[in-house]
C-alpha cells in the first residue's frame, strides 16, 4: 500500500478554493455551513467547517467527471507528513492542498491532491506517533486508535498504476484532537454510505485448483484485506469439486442476502458462476432454457472475477489486466459492465452458455489435448497448442450465420470496446417485431436484412466465435480485437483450409499489430446467430466419434481416407469446456449478465500527474 499522489486537473476546476480553510463562513446554495467548535478557544477547531448533507445529496453513483460545483461538507487544516495542509471533503471529492506546497505543476495548485469520493475505498481512525518525535513518518498498518497517541485517520483509495492496474493507496491525516478526527471519519463514511451501487455483502467461490493452484492464497492475501478496508463482508466457499459453485448457486444459495457473487479462478470457474446464476434466474422466471427461441431474463446480481486461472481472458478483456487487487477494487467501487452471452443448443437441448471463445478445430483440439495435461498448469495450453499446430487438421462442415445488420461497427473497423463504449450503448437488443413501424415490418416480411442467413461450406482449420476480444496475456489484443462486450453480437472467424505456414502467419498476428483477418483464407463476420453442422452429420454417432484418435498422431489416422471412417471431427471448446456435440446452434443474448468491471479505460480519468509532495 502506498500513499497516493493523485490529482486531477478537472477536479480542481470545481473545487471552489485551494485554500479551503477560509475562516469566514462560506455561503453555498446547496448547503448551510455551520461553524463547528469542539473546544472553546481552540484555534484549530475554529477553522473546522462542517455542513450537514441534505437528504438525498450525493445518492446514487456520483459521476466523477460531473462539472458542477459540489457542496463542501467539511474542511479544516490537518497535518500530513508533518506539514500543514488544507483538507476538504465534498459530496464529490476529498481534496488536500499543502499549505506550503513546493512543487508547482502548470495549471494546478501547488501540492494539491484530489480523490473522487467514488474512488475512496474506506476510512479508518488510526493513531499516529507524535509528530515531534518522528516527523514525517506515520504507521502504514492501521491500528486501533490509542487515545494517548496523536489522533489520525487513514483514507484508502484507488490509485492507478501502469497497464490498467489499480492499487489500494493510502493517506493518513493527523488531527489536533480526537473530536476533529471522529468528525472527519464520520463525514467521509456518510458520503461513502450514499454510494448505493457499492456491494456490502458478497458470496465468494474460490477454486483452489485453478491456474497455478493459488486461488486460496490470492483471496486471503490480496483480496480479503481490500474488502475489509471497504467494510465489505464476504461468505467464502472453497469449492470441493467441479460444478460445486454452479450447483450451489442454482439451487441452494440465499441470493437475496448478497449484493454480488465473486469467483476466484479462471474462465472455467467464471463459467460455472454464470451458468449457476443464469439457470437460477430462468428457473425463477419460468423460462425454458432448452428452447433456442426463448428470451432470457437478465440476472440481477453482479459478478466479480478475481483472476486465478490459466487464461483469465474474461477478466483481462473487461478490466485490462489480470491482477487480483485491481479486480477487488473494481468490486469495491461497485462498477457495472453488462456482458453478452451466447446460448449454445443442440436441437432442443441447451448445451452451454459461452462468454468468450467458442472454438471448433484448432482451439477445440488444443483444449481437448490440454485437459489431459492439467498437471502442467497454464503451460498446458502452449504445449497442446504447439502439438495441435503440428498436426494441422482441417474439418469439413457447413456454417450458416445471421449477420448483425443494423448494428454499429464491424470486426475490422479497429473501434475497440472501451469503458463507456458507444457501440455497445448504441446496439441495444433488437426491438420486438410488434414495436416496429409498419414500413419496417413490411421490409422484414419480405425477407429484409435481419433474416437473411448466409451459408459457407468447406474445410476449416478453425471456426471461432469471439463474443468479446478474448484479449489475454498470450494475445493482448485478442482473437477479435474489435469485438464488443455488450453489443448483442459475436465475431465469427472462419479460417479455411490453408498451409501450416500460412496458419502460423495468422497465429503470429495475434501477438503483433498486424491484422489477423488480412489473409485470403480468413473471413470474419459480425453475427447475431450461427449454426454449424459437420460433414456427414450423423447425430447418433456424434458422441462415439469424439474419442476417436488417441496419441499424438491419432487424428491423422482419422483423416486418412483408407481407414474408411467418417469425416474427421473436432470438438467445440466453449470457454474452456468441451461440448458433447459438434452440430450446434448459437444465439447471442445481449446484456444478460453484469460484471463488477467498467471495460478497459482508454485514458484513466484521474491520471497520476507526477510527484506532488516533493520531499
Ligand atoms: C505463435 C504464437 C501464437 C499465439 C497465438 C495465441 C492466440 C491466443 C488466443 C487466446 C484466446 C483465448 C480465449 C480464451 C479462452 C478461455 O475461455 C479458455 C479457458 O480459460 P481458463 O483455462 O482460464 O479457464 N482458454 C482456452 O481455451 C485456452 C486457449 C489457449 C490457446 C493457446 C494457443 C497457443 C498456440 C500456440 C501455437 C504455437 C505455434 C508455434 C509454432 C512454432
Ligand atoms: N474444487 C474443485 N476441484 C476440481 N475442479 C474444480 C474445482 N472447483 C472448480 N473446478 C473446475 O476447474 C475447472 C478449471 O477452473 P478454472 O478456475 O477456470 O482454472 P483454469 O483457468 O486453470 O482452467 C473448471 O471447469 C471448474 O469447474
Ligand atoms: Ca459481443
Amino acid at each position: 500500500m502506498s500513499e497516493g499522489k493523485n490529482v486531477d486537473a478537472l477536479f480542481l476546476l470545481y473545487v471552489p478554493h485551494n485554500r479551503v480553510a477560509s475562516p469566514r463562513p462560506h455561503r453555498d446554495d446547496a448547503t448551510t455551513h455551520i461553524r463547528f467548535r469542539a473546544a472553546r478557544g481552540d484555534a484549530h477547531n475554529r477553522r473546522l467547517r462542517y455542513a450537514a448533507p441534505r437528504p438525498g445529496l450525493g445518492s446514487g453513483t456520483p459521476r466523477c467527471g460531473r462539472m458542477e460545483r459540489p457542496p463542501r461538507l467539511l474542511s479544516s487544516p490537518l497535518w500530513l507528513h508533518g506539514r500543514r495542509c488544507d483538507v476538504c471533503v465534498s459530496g464529490a471529492a476529498l481534496t488536500w492542498t499543502a499549505a506550503t506546497g513546493r512543487t508547482r505543476i502548470p495549471g494546478r495548485a501547488a501540492g494539491s491532491h484530489c480523490v473522487p469520493v467514488c474512488e475512496i475505498v474506506g476510512v479508518q481512525e488510526a493513531a499516529g506517533r507524535s509528530q515531534k518525535s518522528e516527523p514525517g513518518r506515520w504507521p502504514r498498518v492501521l491500528q486501533k486508535p490509542d487515545k494517548s497517541q496523536q489522533p489520525a485517520f487513514t483514507v484508502s483509495y484507488v490509485g492507478r498504476g501502469r497497464q490498467h492496474r489499480w492499487r489500494c493507496s493510502e493517506v493518513t491525516f493527523h488531527c489536533a484532537d480526537w473530536s476533529t478526527c471522529h468528525q472527519w471519519v464520520q463525514t467521509i463514511q456518510e458520503q461513502l454510505s450514499l454510494l448505493t451501487n457499492r456491494p456490502k455483502r458478497l458470496l465468494v467461490y474460490v477454486n483452489p485448483f485453478g491456474g497455478k493452484q493459488r486461488g486460496r492464497q490470492i483471496y486471503e492475501q490480496k483480496v480479503a484485506p481490500v474488502f475489509s478496508r471497504a467494510a465489505i463482508s464476504a461468505d467464502v466457499i472453497v469449492t470441493e469439486r467441479a460444478n460445486h459453485a454452479r450447483d450451489h448457486l442454482k439451487t441452494e444459495a440465499e441470493l437475496k442476502e448478497y449484493d454480488g457473487v465473486v469467483c476466484v479462478g479462471g474462465d472455467g470457474m467464471f463459467s460455472e458462476i454464470v451458468h449457476g446464476l443464469i439457470s437460477r434466474t430462468q428457473l425463477d422466471s419460468g423460462v425454458d432454457q432448452d428452447s433456442p427461441e426463448e428470451t432470457l431474463v437478465p440476472c440481477s446480481l453482479r459478478i466479480g472475477i478475481i483472476p486465478a486461472g490459466s487464461t483469465d481472458c474474461i477478466c483481462y478483456a473487461t478490466v485490462g489486466a489480470n491482477d487480483p487487487v485491481t479486480s477487488a477494487l473494481h468490486i469495491v467501487v461497485g462498477d457495472c459492465q453488462p456482458l453478452d452471452v451466447c446460448s449454445v443448443h443442440h436441437d432442443d437441448a441447451l448445451l452451454r452458455y459461452s462468454l468468450s471463445l467458442l472454438g471448433y478445430g484448432f482451439y477445440g483440439d488444443v483444449l481437448t489435448d490440454s485437459e489431459k495435461k492439467r498437471w502442467m498448469g497454464p503451460a498446458r495450453y502452449d504445449f497442446s497448442g504447439l502439438k495441435t499446430f503440428l498436426t494441422h487438421h482441417q474439418y469439413e462442415g457447413t456454417v450458416s450465420y445471421l449477420p448483425a445488420t443494423g448494428s454499429v461497427g464491424s470486426p475490422r473497423d479497429r473501434m475497440k470496446c472501451r469503458s463507456g463504449c458507444h457501440v455497445c450503448q448504441h446496439n441495444s437488443p433488437l426491438p420486438s417485431v410488434d414495436s416496429l413501424e409498419d414500413e419496417t415490418k413490411a421490409v422484414l416480411a419480405n425477407g429484409g436484412p435481419r433474416d437473411v442467413w448466409q451459408v459457407v461450406r468447406g474445410k476449416f482449420v478453425a471456426i471461432n466465435a469471439a463474443s468479446m476480444s478474448c484479449a489475454c496475456p498470450r494475445s493482448p489484443k485478442g482473437l477479435s480485437p474489435s469485438a464488443h462486450l455488450s453489443d448483442g453480437t459475436t465475431d465469427l472467424i472462419l479460417v479455411r483450409k490453408c498451409s501450416r505456414l500460412d496458419f502460423l502467419r495468422h497465429l503470429l498476428r495475434h501477438t503483433n499489430k498486424d491484422d489477423q483477418f488480412d489473409h485470403p483464407f480468413v473471413e470474419v463476420h459480425r453475427v447475431r446467430r450461427f449454426r454449424f453442422a459437420p460433414r456427414h452429420h450423423d447425430a447418433d454417432s456424434e458422441l462415439d466419434l469424439r474419442d476417436g484418435g488417441k496419441g499424438l498422431f491419432g487424428q491423422i489416422c482419422r483423416d486418412h481416407p483408407a481407414c474408411g471412417c467418417a469425416a474427421p471431427r473436432s470438438t467445440w471448446s466453449c470457454d474452456g469446456e468441451t461440448l458433447p456435440h459438434t452440430s450446434i446452434q448459437v444465439r447471442v443474448h445481449s446484456k444478460i449478465i453484469q460484471l463488477f468491471a467498467r471495460g478497459i479505460e482508454e485514458r484513466p480519468a484521474f491520471q497520476d500527474p507526477g510527484v506532488l509532495y516533493a520531499a
